[in-house]
């Protein structure tokens, strides 16, 4: 008994004995570090000092892909972990959290037996803040060191790029773009959409992001643009957004209404960077003029203004951008606006149709058969349908119970076949039973129809259920490349 208590007393000893001194090594190896790092800053003193700064805009306002390249390595590095003053910020996933230099805080870097002193400069007024980095090297190892060194800040944020590249919104005011982090949660895995078109458009852009040597052996600016046309709620949205995590780039949404002008306009475009997508939603706002003399918005832009910011893509400044316009329908635009240079690839997003209805069912109830579908099916066939969204949403709130979802879908389906029948011969005066025969009528009623509250009653229901033209079921020409 004695023996043991003896044993437990050495052991606590000998444990308290090895804390001290692990305790003592430590704060001698800080010590170290310390004297090291004062050794460093007096033999400093006594080399030549070149330095080199690399702002975060040029001279043109735009900006500086070194800045961002430098920025990505340097909160990458090691050393920032230890240093004694470091900014944490959550990343993309909850459980991420991303270092970044605080403004004027210096971090060492070593490379190929050169220190290398970083400082990110961060000067702030009343209107403006520049921000750049300085690098302090000695003359004796810039020759040596500078190039090869530039290439490895090349090479590891190219490869962090690739694997944390956190993708960012971009708005405009009336000051410039400003930035959040862009958290869309669509990919092309959750737009319903005919699978054949989906698979064309992501091999469209997989091939667009592989071809910067064949658009240059063809003295070609490395640019696409796209048009996704089609109903309201058809997920043309939600698209750019899956078109943006495919293509990993950052998406500029241009609001043309809040632009005071065609050269601002320009000013924004030079603005964005490369590997970006720039979006302009609802564009027939503002170049839908075919039939009215001037476009219906407000904007202070110019048509002719617009026309030259889609081609202003097209000169070498503006290279590795993706430009996507959204509109509803696209038969009122001037074809010069959509010609090909212009808008390459037109996409047209159609109400919903039995197999995008299997898609909604499967992503939002988890259903892909039920006795119900047949049904569906039928009504569908018989030309009436809803959007996406409208369908979407009716599932979200009954997503507990997959046949109540089923059901309210039916019968949203009913009553827009019966208010749109009604709607249509309250206007023509003939009485029509199905909805076939009144969506088939939609086109000729419009044409015909004199009074107003009829025509305006027809223009509502093409407003209500995106029927303009168009047939919900037309797939043909959905991915019409090159108009
Ligand atoms: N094809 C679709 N697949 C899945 N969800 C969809 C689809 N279309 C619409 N939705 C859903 O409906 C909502 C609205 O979609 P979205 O904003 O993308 O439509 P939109 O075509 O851009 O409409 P608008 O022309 O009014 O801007 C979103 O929440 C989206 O998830
Ligand atoms: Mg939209």
């Amino acid at each position: 008994m004695i023996t043991d208590f003896r044993r437990i007393i050495i052991a606590a000893i000998t444990t308290v004995i090895f804390l001290v001194i692990l305790r003592l090594f430590l704060k001698r190896k800080i010590r170290t570090t310390k004297i090291k790092q004062w050794w460093r800053l007096f033999s400093d003193r006594f080399h030549d000092h070149q330095f080199l700064k690399v702002p975060e805009v040029n001279d043109n306002s735009q900006e500086n892909q070194l800045f961002r390249r430098v920025s990505l390595y340097l909160n990458s590095l090691e050393s920032l972990e230890h240093s004694d003053y470091t900014n944490l910020f959550s990343g993309p996933n909850p459980t991420d959290i991303l270092l970044s230099l605080n403004p004027n805080q210096t971090l060492v870097d070593e490379f190929l037996g050169a220190r290398l002193l970083w400082t990110y400069d961060v000067i702030s007024s009343d209107t403006t803040v520049t921000k750049s980095f300085l690098l302090k090297i000695r003359k004796r190892d810039k020759r040596r060191v500078l190039r090869p060194y530039l290439q490895h800040i090349h090479t590891v944020s190219d490869d962090i790029d690739h694997r944390v590249r956190d993708i960012r919104l971009y708005t405009n005011s009336s000051t410039g773009w400003k930035t959040v982090p862009f958290s869309h949660p669509a990919t092309f895995d959750t737009v319903a959409m005919d699978s054949d078109l989906k698979v064309k458009v992501k091999s469209d852009l997989e091939t667009f992001l592989k071809s910067k040597q064949y658009y240059h052996r063809l003295g070609r600016v490395w640019r696409r643009s796209y048009l996704l046309y089609g109903p309201s709620g058809t997920g043309k949205s939600s698209f750019v957004a899956a078109m943006a995590k495919c293509l990993s780039y950052d998406v500029y949404d241009l609001d043309i209404s809040k632009v005071s002008g065609d050269s601002d306009l320009k000013f924004l475009l030079l603005q964005t960077s490369p590997r970006s997508l720039i979006l302009v939603e609802d564009f027939d706002k503002y170049v839908a003029a075919k039939n009215n003399s001037a476009p219906s918005s407000s904007a202070a832009v110019t048509i002719s203004g617009v026309m030259n910011f889609m081609d202003g893509v097209v000169n070498s400044c503006c290279e590795e951008r993706v430009m996507v316009f959204t509109m509803t329908a696209k038969e009122d635009i001037d074809p010069a606006i959509l010609r090909p240079g212009r808008v390459d690839v037109h996409i047209y997003f159609p109400l919903c149709d039995f197999n995008n209805f299997k898609n909604l069912a499967s992503n939002y109830l988890g259903v892909r058969e039920h006795k119900l579908f047949s049904q569906v099916e039928d009504m569908f066939n018989s030309g009436v349908t809803m959007s996406p969204a409208e369908i979407g949403e009716l599932m979200m709130v009954n997503r507990t119970s997959p046949s109540r979802a089923i059901k309210s879908v039916i019968n949203a389906l009913q009553t827009t076949s019966l208010t749109v029948s009604g709607l249509l011969d309250s206007c023509k005066g003939t009485p029509k039973n199905g909805w076939r025969s009144a969506r088939d009528s939609v086109d000729e009623s419009y044409d015909s129809v004199a009074g107003i509250g009829c025509r305006d009653g027809v223009k509502e229901i093409r407003k209500l259920y995106g029927f303009l033209t168009r047939k919900s079921g037309r797939k043909s020409d959905s991915f019409d490349l090159g108009t």
